[in-house]
């Protein structure tokens, strides 16, 4: 995917009038790609500072393409985008890019230099901070995923699971506010997930903006709270975890509930009560009905952290095509 140039107007770049309330704004955003394959068709999507929004939809329905515009990889040919309060454009994009990193789909797309070292230590040496900035950076970096030992290693001899965390410390060396993550979970066995979603944790727990892509509906169940399904180009809803339950949108994604609510809706769990999403939500639920309601939930499915909806899409936004 080769990010191209479009021609906007640098002059609205700082127009004072964009609005700048959440970390991230889309509006009717359209690309195609030059071989005519239109890949957003009219996407629109907010992302509110230090959540963690998984992007959701089937193969090929324009998660890349929106990422890739989030931080001026792919520059909008019609439609806005804000990120950080900047406006995306030519004249903003490399600024853009320092603060929004990237975790690309293919590790291999990511990973240059002859050496991991080197490869870390890249995007800060490239800020133009000092050699001593770089080199506690790039080490933090490293032992937050726990690649030190690697340090020295040719990038493109580490297995895929090792080229996936080496890729994430050279995002974490830039220090961004936001960060952008494509399939991030894909090649890693699951005690890598596992360290995946603790380092995520932590940076959201420092107050990192995570968006992922992925068609992962039991990851983004675990990790998200907040989602935004897209279907042909398009956000189609957006809105909290509740919409993790609704299957007539996710069916009509081509993506499925998460397993654990499945599990509830054919155990006929009782109607109008909110099914779990998660192993740990569902073993709650089950101590809660073995209970009958002993311990305060009446014996209903009482599970998640997030306002309880029954069912449907109170706090979401479902847009019908
Ligand atoms: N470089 C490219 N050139 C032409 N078409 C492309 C290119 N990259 C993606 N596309 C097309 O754009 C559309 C959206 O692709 P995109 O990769 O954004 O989807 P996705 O949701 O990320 O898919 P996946 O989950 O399979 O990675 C698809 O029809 C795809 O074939």
């Amino acid at each position: 995917m080769t990010p191209r140039a479009a021609g906007k107007d640098p002059e609205r770049a700082h127009d004072p009038v964009a609005p700048t309330d959440p970390i991230i704004r889309v509006e009717d955003l359209r690309h195609t790609y030059p071989d005519g394959t239109p890949s957003l068709r009219g996407c629109s999507l907010r992302v509110e500072a230090g959540c963690r929004l998984a992007i959701l939809g089937p193969n090929g329905a324009g998660k890349t393409t929106l990422l890739l515009h989030l931080n001026g990889l792919l520059l909008p040919e019609a439609g806005r985008v804000w990120v950080l309060g900047t406006e995306v454009g030519p004249s903003t994009c490399r600024q853009v890019r320092a603060r929004v990193g990237y975790l690309f789909q293919e590790a291999d797309d990511q990973l240059l230099a002859p050496t991991v070292w080197e490869d870390v230590a890249f995007g800060p040496a490239n800020l133009g901070l000092s050699h001593d900035e770089v080199r506690r950076r790039a080490w933090e970096a490293l032992g937050q995923v726990g690649a030190s030992h690697l340090a020295h290693r040719a990038p493109h001899r580490l297995s895929q699971g090792e080229k996936r965390r080496v890729a994430l410390a050279g995002v974490l060396a830039m220090q961004p506010g936001v960060i952008l993550l494509d399939e991030p979970a894909a090649s890693l066995d699951p005690a890598g997930v596992a360290e995946l979603l603790a380092i995520l944790d932590g940076l959201h727990l420092g107050g990192t903006t995570l968006v992922m892509a992925t068609h992962d509906v039991d990851l983004a169940a675990e990790w998200a709270d907040t989602v935004a399904i897209v279907e042909g180009g398009r956000v189609v809803a957006q809105g909290g975890r509740e919409l993790l339950r609704d299957e007539s949108v996710l069916l009509r994604a081509r993506l499925r509930l998460p397993r654990v609510a499945a599990v509830f809706r054919d155990a006929e769990a009782p109607a109008g009560r909110a099914w779990p999403l998660t192993v740990p939500e569902g073993v709650r639920a089950l101590r809660a009905l073995r209970n009958g309601g002993r311990d305060g939930t009446a014996g209903g499915i009482q599970t998640a952290s997030e306002p309880i909806a029954s069912n449907g899409a109170e706090t979401s936004s479902v847009q019908e095509g």
